[in-house]
């Protein structure tokens, strides 16, 4: 039997899986991440966290199976995309602590770009949106406002990564400055039709091509672990972001499939096969590349918040003592009474980009309860999802005929309920809602040669299917009035400045 690690770095936690070469979990440990909002739409994680946190996982894991690292056949990692790290090349320190894909900071920068006339070639060239979410203008505010940082990046002493990257670079004890074409694909400086940094778009975020990793296929040696570190080389064989993963891992590996994965936001992503046509409202994205396949590209709708609307509720509400209650709560009310909750607390992705939309509650009256919140708040992650998926059908002329749903907050039955209802199409959950854990595991084997591309994903297996209940009628009356509330959280920022 062989054996495969993947790590999942996502944006509340770490975690390390480890699996048999047929996609059996046999061990998992976690760590959770400390979220930093330093102002208002800012958000911040510390890259020696990250790190330290993988870390213990990777001991935690090997230690409760009794195997050493040597005995794994290949590592794989998946990730937070977006997330800006920068560090110095020599020692590896990071210059600050990364800019999280939810953070709103650069809102201004992406809007004097658009205002100037640069989305159609930012969309042609990326498949993205000149929008904050993505990695260039984080980095273009780094080396703006870190004091000489701009000038030792010219000098060629500075990396700059997104987690994968910062990961690599620590496991391999600073030999490998790599990213995979997933990641690279979201960052606004990769061409994503010549798979390459584009200098154009370099030039335009203001970004040295000095400080910048290699792109690398999905099931690339991607580098090995450093032996001073773990007392093993063992090679690091597959890494995409964890949304692709996630599409693989789910076994969307025709065009035509999508899944949905609901954890911090969510993220609808279809597959599309050879089809890199930019998207109208939606992104173009880079899936991954398997050895002597032609890349595949996916379609994509994200939104910024969905199960971290639960967390609010918790943490900023003190409603519930966590999320997992969050569903008896809203199955205590039939309905939501007329509430909505717009959750647009890091501005609106997918379709309306919309980085001064700010969350409403909508609809209240005297006999509104915590319950109506709940509910509300479950009901908005279908919604947002909704929105997203009509967006890419209107895109792509096809039409979604079934949707495979992951993620920490696929454990919740009323918010898969709802989303079939919502939708109006079958939600499918697996019996594994580990799907980017296991994607990562998958593309690791068959980097290292242990799992065969074509069976990665025939295991796939459905816990349970949630099928529509709703009449058309009350689904457009509902959908109507989330639409109004939408309509009073875009803008807010700017009108209320
Ligand atoms: N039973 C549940 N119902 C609704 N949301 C949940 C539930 N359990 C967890 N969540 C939400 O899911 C998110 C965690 O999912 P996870 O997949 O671990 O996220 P990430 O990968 O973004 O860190 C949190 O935002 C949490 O509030
Ligand atoms: O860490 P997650 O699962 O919330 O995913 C974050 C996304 O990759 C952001 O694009």
């Amino acid at each position: 039997m062989a054996y495969l690690l993947a790590i999942d770095q996502g944006t509340t936690s770490s975690r390390v899986t480890l699996y048999t070469e047929r996609g059996e979990p046999l061990g998992s440990a976690g760590r959770p991440l400390t979220q930093h909002f330093p102002q208002p739409g800012w958000v911040e994680h510390d890259p020696e966290e990250i790190w330290l946190g993988v870390v213990e996982c990777l001991r935690e894991v090997l230690g409760a199976a009794s195997l050493s690292l040597a005995e794994v056949a290949g590592i794989g990692i998946t990730n937070q995309r977006e997330t800006t790290v920068l560090w110095e090349r020599s020692t590896g320190r990071p210059l600050h602590r990364a800019i999280v894909w939810q953070d709103r900071r650069t809102a201004s920068r992406t809007a004097a770009l658009r205002e100037a006339g640069h989305e159609a070639l930012v969309r042609k060239k990326t498949g993205l949106l000149l929008d904050p979410y993505f990695s260039a203008s984080k980095l273009g505010w780094l080396l703006d406002e870190l004091p000489g940082v701009r000038e030792r990046a010219l000098r060629g002493e500075i990396c700059f990564g997104t987690v994968d990257s910062w990961l690599i670079y620590r496991l391999t004890g600073g030999r490998s400055l790599v990213t995979d074409l997933s990641n690279a694909s979201r960052t606004l400086l990769f061409n994503i039709q010549t798979l390459s940094w584009d200098d154009e778009l370099l030039e335009l975020f203001g970004v040295p091509r000095s400080l910048l990793p290699e792109v690398l296929p999905s099931t690339a040696c991607f580098g090995c672990t450093d032996p001073a570190l773990f007392g093993a080389e063992v090679p690091i064989t597959g890494v995409a972001g964890d949304q692709q993963a996630a599409l693989f891992g789910q076994g969307c590996h025709q065009p035509g499939l999508a899944k949905v994965t609901y954890g911090t936001g969510a993220f609808v992503v279809l597959n599309c096969g050879t089809c890199s046509e930019p998207g109208d409202g939606v992104l173009t994205t880079i899936a991954w590349q398997l050895p002597g396949e032609p890349v595949c590209y996916a379609l994509e709708g994200s939104i910024f918040i969905a199960g971290a609307a639960v967390q609010w509720l918790v943490e900023g509400l003190g409603l519930l003592k966590s999320p997992s209650e969050v569903e008896a709560l809203a199955r205590s009310v039939p309905d939501s009474g007329g509430v909505y909750f717009v959750p647009a607390l890091s501005g609106l992705g997918t379709p309306y980009w919309d980085p001064q939309a700010r969350g409403v509650i909508a609809g209240l009256t005297r006999g509104s309860s915590a319950g109506h919140l709940a509910r509300a708040a479950l009901e908005a992650i279908a919604f947002q999802t909704v929105d997203a998926i009509r967006a890419m059908e209107r895109s792509s002329g096809l039409v979604l005929r079934e949707l495979r749903a992951d993620g920490g907050a696929a454990a919740n039955n009323l918010l898969l309920e709802l989303q079939a209802d919502f939708l109006n199409a079958p939600v499918l959950r697996p019996r594994s809602t580990e799907g980017t854990s296991l994607g990562a595991a998958l593309l690791a084997g068959i980097g290292a040669g242990v799992v065969d591309p074509a069976r990665a994903g025939a295991d796939w297996e459905m816990d349970r299917e949630f099928r529509p209940q709703l009449a058309q009628r009350e689904r457009e009356r509902l959908y109507r009035g989330w639409g109004r509330a939408v309509r009073l959280s875009l803008g807010w920022e700017e009108e209320a400045g």
